[in-house]
């Protein structure tokens, strides 16, 4: 790379996006890589602070930053993800459709390990919209040696799941059973059934069985073979999940053969989740908080369970580093470190 003064640069191609920051006005390129520098620039570029300007001078071995962003966006990129042009040198990862996103933590960590190499994601989990920003990459310097990137497209490539991914839900049809013999007895009414009702709808899956069940072990049982034999894809059971006598839900689940992930989980609140599978559905008891709070467990793990994951018991008990809700007045989950 040449440095030229500014005032002799009419005429000149430049290399990289100058970006211009006026705080609270503007931040962004103010001038293109490409742009062919004009005489009313001068000043502008002046404003700017720049005195002096790189002229491109084709040194082997090195390329430029925006070839050496896009590379590394296409190594890290696995489905669901568009790719924007570079700007700034920087080339931004879109979410192509809603759902959950998949990172690397190991991917994004070896990458960034490189000097010069820069991914910076989103969380793992983190719930995105169509459109949604997750992730950026570039490198430091304007001009790198094509090795560093040779070398990051490689180590991308020994790791088997994509460094980055958003996998969608998938339409699953929900049973739900609302134990307590409080409901049952129509001598309250039920409140847990419409916070699943609606949570579930939301993540663009359907309600196809509601059932109400007293405290007994062979009532929820039965309850629960009947929303299997209807199609239940996922089901939900809520209530009766702590230490009262009544509380017999995880016994109920248990002893019908399922196979049980946990019954506990690291998330406050939602500490007595349970997780068990009959064959491939997934089934969960849900403690009185998740009718209570806004954000629980179940938020941290049901989405995943709609994408198709099996969560093994490991996947539950890493939830432990960022279980813990701050309770806040106004809930911003996702935009907090809960489930981080
Ligand atoms: N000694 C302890 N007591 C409790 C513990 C504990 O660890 N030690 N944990 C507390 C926490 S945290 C929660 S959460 C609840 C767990 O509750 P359960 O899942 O067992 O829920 P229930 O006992 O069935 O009900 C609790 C509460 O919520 C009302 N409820 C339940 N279902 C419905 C419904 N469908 N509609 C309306 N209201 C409902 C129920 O009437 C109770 O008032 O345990 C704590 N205790
Ligand atoms: O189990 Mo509770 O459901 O921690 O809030």
């Amino acid at each position: 790379m040449e440095k030229i003064k500014v005032q002799d640069s009419v005429g000149t191609i430049l290399i990289h996006d100058m970006t211009q920051i006026i705080p609270g006005v503007v931040k962004g390129p103010r001038f293109r890589k490409g742009h062919v520098i004009k005489e009313e620039d001068i000043p502008v570029l002046l404003s700017m602070g720049k005195e002096h300007i790189f002229v491109w001078d084709q040194t082997p071995g090195l390329i430029h930053e925006n070839e050496a962003a896009q590379r590394l966006a296409r190594a890290a990129a696995g489905s669901g993800l568009l790719l924007d042009e570079p700007k700034e040198g920087k080339v931004s990862f879109t979410a192509d459709h809603d759902g959950l996103l998949y990172t690397s933590v190991d991917g994004i960590l070896a990458l960034n390990t490189l000097e010069n190499v820069i991914l910076s994601t989103l969380h793992n989990h983190y719930p995105v919209k169509k459109g949604d920003i997750v992730a950026g990459t570039r490198v430091v310097p304007l001009m790198i040696d094509e090795s560093v990137i040779i070398e990051a497209e490689r180590i991308a490539r020994t790791f088997t799941d994509p460094l980055l991914e958003v996998r969608p839900l998938k339409h699953t049809k929900v049973g739900i059973v609302t134990t307590g013999s409080e409901v049952f007895h129509g001598r309250i009414q039920d409140k847990f059934g419409p916070v699943l009702r609606a949570k579930v709808e939301n993540w663009g899956s359907e309600v196809i069985a509601h059932a109400l069940a007293n405290d007994d072990v062979d009532f929820i049982q039965r309850s629960i073979r009947e929303q299997l034999n209807q199609g239940a894809e996922m089901i939900l059971v809520s209530g009766g999940m702590s230490v009262d006598p009544d509380d017999v839900t995880p016994t109920a689940i248990k002893e019908m053969g399922a196979d049980l992930i946990t019954y506990g989980a690291p998330v406050l609140p939602g500490a007595m989740f349970l997780l068990a599978y009959i064959g491939d559905v997934p089934i969960m008891g849900l403690p009185g908080c998740v009718m209570y709070s806004k954000t629980t467990a179940f938020d941290l793990i049901a989405p995943r369970l709609m994408t198709g994951e099996r969560l093994t018991r490991m996947d539950i008990v890493k939830l432990g580093s960022g279980g813990l809700c701050l309770n806040c007045p106004v809930c911003i989950y996702p935009h907090c470190s809960f489930g981080k």
